[in-house]
């Protein structure tokens, strides 16, 4: 049986969707234009009100702007909303600020995002708010319409967890983003920029971005001195409370030790980037006088490492300053001699009223020679803490192998470790060797074959310093040399003639000991010791008609 039931045409189906849309928009531009725009606010905000009387919700509002100020929660909640969105978000808003390197993510207009904290739901909504476009009026004549469309969060939970959203809920967001940002941060390395010369007063710094790879971890260092420097870093940027209680600066002061290469440097880039602070990179060569030296300090900003590396030869330069009179007798009276910088205006600046002018500084001094500092800079409260980097050790050559070769583990390394017992060998030339191309057993050849040279050449250079000693040198003390603990020392050829000269030993007993042992130094200290021992016994006989003139050691 047919049915008479017409099933409309799917043009005309269409054509009737078209004219239910057309008759509705312009129903809403009719609207627009006859109702006033606050009656429209006022409608929508109450209906909005009536159905929300039903629910148990809440919604928080953060706007973008607190009155012409950004709303410092309204930040910190896009930084924190673009870490955690999910694969499921849509759309989303990326930016690349200026002079920035790491794209930022955030949540895009009208978007949502649930999420659970402390077993409690929490829904968050981005959306944006219509303002009437504003005229502007521009320089010439050209007016312009200014349209803005400031954005802000809704953040919809139960009314009963409100106490915990604002109390528990929120700060957590702050502390988050500030730790997403902290991490997002590059890190800019200061330097005195040129047009100080021409006595502009602007920041005299310029700022490159500090990509410096070194941290804790590529570190070839004493792993307890390793330690010590990141708890007392750890401790220092925890301890705000404590410096202010205390009258105390919140400033520490740190200086690094030992000879080139050993990491002095590096060890400053690892402190930046442990604790995402920026560093000024201060020539004190560059710096004419105490006032300009105050001038450029003051300008320094907090959360900072402030680096002289060679203060040594800073602080000699300056007395020399003379020297360099082409560029001070351009300005005869103002950069006179006696205002040069001085060691003691760099000490007031350290822990004078400067140092009180900002937070959580570190200045860190570098010294290839620490003996040839004033003791007035290395006391406490100007230099904290010294650190001494050492050449490297067995535990730092580990590091080394690891990070370089990707090894933790091989049999060369007894050889290894055996040479640099006897080499003063830096971190750095380690470094420079494992660099090389090739397996592990190629590259661990190579280093053992420069510390085999390295070691001979320390060898003939000795004696030669030992050829050139007075005849009246007597055995010699373990050597330290740079200060490096532990490391052979070179008995001295000359000590050895001198008890042959007045010993009975032949050269048969000589040979005897040279073929026994292969290593230089262990001949020489078993040579020594018979010496000694022969001394001993005819002390003892009071036997002393003998002579040891045929003996010729070289
Ligand atoms: N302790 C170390 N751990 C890891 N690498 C190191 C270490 N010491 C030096 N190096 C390597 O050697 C290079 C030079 O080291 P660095 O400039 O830090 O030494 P330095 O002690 O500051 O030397 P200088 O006194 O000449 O300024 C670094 O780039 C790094 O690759």
């Amino acid at each position: 049986m047919a049915s008479n039931i017409k099933i409309p045409s799917t043009r005309a189906i269409i054509s009737a969707a078209a004219s239910v849309a057309a008759t509705a928009m312009l129903i809403r531009s009719v609207a627009n234009d006859i109702i006033p725009r606050e009656f429209r606010q006022f409608f929508f905000t109450n209906v909005h009100r009536l159905f929300t009387a039903f629910t148990n919700e809440v919604i928080l509002v953060i706007d973008e702007f607190d009155g012409l100020g950004q709303n410092q929660l309204f930040k910190a909640a896009e930084v924190y909303l673009g870490s955690i969105l999910s694969p499921s978000t849509k759309r989303f808003r990326a930016t690349l600020p200026q002079k920035e390197k790491k794209i930022n993510i955030s949540m895009e207009t009208n978007e949502e995002l649930t999420q659970k904290f402390n077993g409690f739901q929490i829904k968050w909504r981005m959306a944006c708010k219509q303002i009437r476009p504003r005229y502007v009026s521009q320089p010439g004549g050209y007016d312009s319409t200014m349209l803005s469309k400031p954005r802000y969060y809704e953040l919809i939970f139960h009314k009963k967890h409100k106490d915990k959203v604002i109390g528990e809920y929120l700060p957590y967001v702050l502390e988050r983003s500030k730790a997403i940002e902290l991490e997002k941060k590059t890190l800019k390395l200061f330097m005195l920029g040129n047009d100080r010369m021409m006595g502009h007063r602007g920041n005299p710094w310029q700022s490159v971005d500090l990509d410096h790879p070194a941290t804790f971890d590529t570190l070839a260092m004493d792993t307890d001195a390793k330690k010590m420097v990141i708890d007392d870093l750890e401790n220092f940027v925890r301890r705000k409370e404590l410096y202010r209680k205390a009258g105390k600066a919140w400033k520490r002061g740190y200086l690094l030790f030992g000879p080139p290469g050993t990491g002095k440097s590096s060890l400053v880039a690892a402190m930046a980037n442990y604790l995402k602070f920026d560093i000024y990179d201060l020539e004190l060569t560059d710096v004419r006088t105490n006032s300009d030296l105050r001038r450029h300090l003051i300008s320094t900003a907090n959360q900072s490492i402030l680096l002289v590396e060679d203060i040594d030869c800073s602080i000699e330069l300056t007395v020399k300053r003379p020297k360099k009179a082409s560029s001070a007798s351009m300005f005869p009276q103002q950069y006179g001699q006696e205002n040069w910088v001085t060691l003691s205006g760099l000490l007031n600046f350290i822990d004078g009223l400067w140092s009180s002018c900002g937070d959580e500084r570190i200045i860190v001094f570098t010294t290839n020679h620490k003996d040839k500092l004033d003791p007035a800079l290395l006391r406490p409260g100007r230099m904290d803490v010294h650190i001494h980097m050492s050449y490297c050790t067995l535990c730092g050559f580990k590091l080394l192998a690891s990070n370089y070769l990707g090894i933790t583990d091989h049999p060369l390394f007894l050889v290894v470790e055996q040479l640099m017992k006897v080499t003063n060998v830096t971190p750095a030339e380690v470094g420079e060797q494992l660099l090389k191309n090739g397996e592990p057993e190629i590259v661990l050849a190579c280093l053992i074959e420069f510390l085999e040279e390295k070691k001979k050449n320390v060898q003939v250079e000795n004696h030669r310093s030992n050829q050139q000693a007075p005849k009246s040198a007597v055995l010699q003390e373990p050597e330290e040399e740079g200060g490096n603990e532990g490391k052979t020392s070179v008995i001295g050829l000359q000590a050895i003639k001198e008890l042959v000269k007045t010993n009975k030993v032949s050269p048969a007993e000589v040979q005897d000991q040279v073929i026994r042992e292969n290593e230089a130094d262990i001949i020489l200290r078993r040579l020594t010791q018979l010496l000694q021992e022969k001394k001993e016994t005819q002390v003892l006989k009071i036997d002393s008609g003998s002579s040891a003139e045929n003996l010729s050691l070289t």
